[in-house]
């Protein structure tokens, strides 16, 4: 057999390690190797880049992999696998065991050790501990000796898990990952039941893993593979579909097609059967789900009716909320209109309340003066809270950085996003704040843009607040839903026992405005002239799928030379794809916004070319420096560093208006141009002005809620352009799938159980049976209170 290719190398040093994922820049001295690349180059430097964990420097390795020549850095080693060799003699053994790998063993320890085991030393202690127990030296003991041999077998282990995986058809970064997950049980694991790292390990889907376990001998008719499918198919068709469950017609569908095989319908019924007894799938009624989704709606709905039914909240005598409402609009010089006056009041009376409305409806006016109603009613000085902050006992939150601060600057007041309140843990992959560690000292929120909230942030958000008295969400019901699952606002709003109040009336001023008119036509489907007349604040003009980012382009070339700037300017459109799509838009729009020029700096990653002055989104939560899922920045630095080898690298310096946070080379996964940025990411921020174009090319993405969603971000003027026929098309396409929850009937039947003499006061707020934070291991015992599970299986 051909000898396969490999680098034989002195680990030099670590260039750069990521490491929540393992990516692994270092540099090598080359002692030998049959790569043709290099046969001429033994004792030079070279880099190897790849998925592995970090290495001990000064130390021997075999790498395999390819060569790669990177445009900037040159041939570099792209390494699959590789594996360390093992130290030879007393010295070898010494320099790896005191080479900073293994906790607590220094030259004098590491010395010890060869001479009391000799060459072979290694070897000795990874078969067993005890060859240790009487190393003769000072503190040692047998604990440290465990300590060590564990250590070794884990860092051997690692390489021979990653030799088997990657042979196997997995890349080093899959494999990173089934090991962090197994470690040193990988093997046991993976043989027993290799569907397991579908369910355990993110990012690693069916087809992955169905085609290793074909190639380790399991037939395509093994249980296993079945059972893994079942959860596969349901959890891939919420997270697509934003749906919390999925009924049995759906499901049978979903699974031949992943499945393939012919399997009668009575052998997979079987299956679920015993997926629903060992609580790894939920059945209700008809419908079929994951814990981990049903648990959160669980959660909401549990949590609610524990605020309303613990609330001592009494009514505001009419001659109490008279004066309070004198002198609200006496501080704000207005009016409240009647509907506006009721939301006041549901606010004040109630736990739990809910307030909608379109664009200009005076949701903002109306969040004014709840605050200052719930000053009044409490006691509490508004200065006072403004001071402090976030350790208030009233609390403005929203799921955005944006939506956040477009709150504060409404109010007035401190408004964070829901991750900061919780505070993320990005380490952990959790919110440092939840049932175990509440928050016990807030016990008001107003949440705006609760339309956004899906299951899991609205559960992870009440779930850390036992004390709450006033929960107010606000938000847009015409809006989006969120992104991941659930139709949470929606849900709440079809209850009748959270009182709502849903604003219908355009203001005065906000009447003026074409864009808020067209916005509630597109609201309720009606299509008239208005959308296609040009106004001082609106126009549509038409261009189609070729001319669309040339007009675009040519739109915001005139606004800048109006006096507009970059960031008053907001592309919205639906796709990524497409020579109309984000990110030829972005291209094209840089150079309009941003040209390359001698004075800027510029840096190309992923293929996308960064320029300092450049308008920026970030696309992931990251609170521990302030930025949000949705912030936009500028790039106000770009500088390219050049170690001692000679490798460049870029640092970024971004700046979030007075936030300024650096991002290396690879933080900028999670940076994308901004000057068009997809109409789900702008939800919740607003713009001066906004254009949208609309194409038939993005077919299946129109539909109402999202033009609705894209036009109401524009705040003074509205641009539409693109096709009449696909603007018609996506106003009278309703939205096309209603989200498939289990919210309202989980409301419905702890109603039922409330009125059998079932209460909810006094209990827990969260129960012991429902260990949110193993959710996978939930049994169906543990779902007795919700046990509205009537029915058979009926399909
Ligand atoms: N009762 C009222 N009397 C007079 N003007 C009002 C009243 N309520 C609201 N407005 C005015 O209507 C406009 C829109 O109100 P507001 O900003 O509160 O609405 P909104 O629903 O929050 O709008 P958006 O969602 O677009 O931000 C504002 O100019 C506000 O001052």
């Amino acid at each position: 057999m051909e000898e396969a290719l490999f680098v034989k190398g002195m680990y030099l040093q670590t260039i750069f390690f990521n490491e929540s994922n393992s990516y692994h820049v270092g540099r090598i001295q080359i002692l030998e190797t049959n790569q043709p690349e290099f046969v001429d180059k033994i004792g030079t430097s070279l880099m190897v880049v790849g998925f592995f964990p970090i290495l001990a420097e000064d130390e021997e390795y075999r790498f395999f992999g390819t060569v790669v020549t990177h445009e900037k850095y040159g041939m570099q080693y792209q390494v699959t696998s590789y594996q360390s060799e093992l130290p030879e003699g007393r010295a070898g053994v010494i320099s790896y065991l005191s080479s900073g790998l293994f906790r607590g063993i220094g030259e004098k320890t590491a010395t010890a050790i060869a001479d009391h085991l000799g060459d072979e030393a290694i070897e000795k202690i990874i078969d067993s501990a005890e060859v240790l127990y009487d190393l003769p030296i000072g503190r040692w003991n047998r604990d440290k000796a465990h300590e060590l041999h564990d250590q070794l077998r884990e860092h051997h282990g690692l390489e021979k898990v990653l030799a088997y995986l990657t042979s196997h058809g997995f890349t080093t970064k899959m494999a990173m990952k089934i090991y962090n997950q197994y470690h040193e049980a990988t093997f046991d694991k993976i043989n027993e039941n290799p569907y397991q790292i579908a369910s355990d390990v993110d990012g690693i889907g069916f087809a992955k893993v169905d085609a290793f376990a074909q190639t380790i001998g399991f037939d395509k008719h093994h249980p296993k593979r079945i059972e893994q499918a079942i959860l596969y198919v349901i959890s891939r068709h919420c997270m697509q579909n934003g749906d919390t469950c999925i009924n049995g017609e759906q499901i049978f569908d979903l699974l031949y097609k992943q499945l393939n095989i012919d399997v009668s319908r009575s052998e997979i019924l079987a299956q679920i059967e015993a997926l629903v007894e060992s609580g790894k799938v939920i059945r209700i009624a008809d419908l079929l789900t994951l814990p981990i989704f049903f648990y959160a709606e669980v959660g909401i709905e549990r949590q609610i009716s524990y605020y309303q039914q613990a609330s001592t909240l009494e009514a505001v005598s009419d001659l109490q909320f008279s004066k309070i409402r004198k002198r609200t609009e006496k501080a704000f010089g207005i009016v409240y209109a009647d509907l506006q006056v009721e939301a006041m009041r549901m606010a004040l009376e109630n736990p739990v309340c809910i307030l909608t409305g379109g664009p200009g409806t005076g949701k903002t006016t109306v969040i004014r003066g709840i605050l200052n109603a719930l000053f009044h009613i409490y006691h509490l000085d508004a200065d006072e809270i403004a001071e402090a902050g976030e350790k208030a006992e009233i609390q403005l939150l929203a799921p955005t950085g944006r939506a956040a601060k477009r709150m504060s600057e409404s109010t007035g007041f401190h408004a964070q996003t829901i991750h900061r309140f919780l505070k993320w843990d990005k380490h952990e992959d959790r919110f440092f704040h939840n049932d175990e560690n509440p928050i016990e000292d807030v016990n008001m929120i107003i949440v705006d843009e609760s339309s956004m909230m899906d299951v899991w942030l609205m559960n992870a958000l009440l779930r850390s607040l036992p004390n709450l008295q006033h929960l107010i969400l606000v938000g847009d019901a015409d809006q989006l839903p969120s992104v991941q699952p659930g139709n949470v606002l929606y849900d709440l709003l079809q209850i009748d026992s959270i009182p709502k109040v849903s604003l219908n009336m355009v203001f005065r001023q906000a009447k003026e405005s074409t864009i808020i008119n067209i916005a509630h036509h597109i609201r309720t489907g009606t299509i008239d002239g208005e959308l296609f007349e040009k106004k001082h604040d609106y126009s549509f003009i038409p261009t189609n799928t070729m001319t669309t980012s040339k007009a675009i382009a040519k739109i915001c070339e005139n606004a800048l030379s109006k006096g507009y700037r970059e960031t008053d300017i907001q592309v919205l459109a639906p796709m990524y794809k497409g020579s109309a799509g984000i990110n030829q838009l972005n291209a094209d729009l840089q150079e309009v916004f941003n040209p390359a020029d001698d004075e800027k700096n510029e840096a190309v990653i992923y293929q996308v070319t960064y320029r300092e002055r450049d308008k920026v989104l970030q696309l992931k939560n990251m609170p521990d420096v302030n930025v949000f899922n949705g912030d936009i920045g500028t790039i106000y630095r770009i500088e390219h560093t050049v170690d001692e080898f000679g490798v460049e690298s870029a640092t970024f310096e971004i700046h979030f208006d007075e936030n300024v946070v650096l991002y290396s080379q690879s933080d900028m996964d999670m940076i994308q141009l901004a000057y068009c940025i997809s109409i789900h990411k702008s939800q919740g921020s607003e713009f001066p002005i906004v254009i949208v174009p609309v194409l038939q090319s993005y077919s299946i993405m129109l539909y109402r809620k999202l033009i609705y969603t894209a036009i109401t971000r524009a705040k003074q003027s509205l641009i539409v352009c693109g096709e009449m026929d696909a603007y018609k098309l996506a106003i009278n396409r309703d939205s096309t799938h209603k989200r498939q929850t289990l919210l309202q009937d989980m409301f419905k039947s702890s109603e039922a159980a409330t009125d059998e003499g079932k209460s909810l006061v006094g209990a827990p707020i969260v129960d012991e049976d429902i260990p949110f934070d193993s959710i996978g291991e939930m049994g169906m015992e543990n779902v007795t209170p919700y046990d509205f599970l009537e029915g058979d299986i009926s399909w």
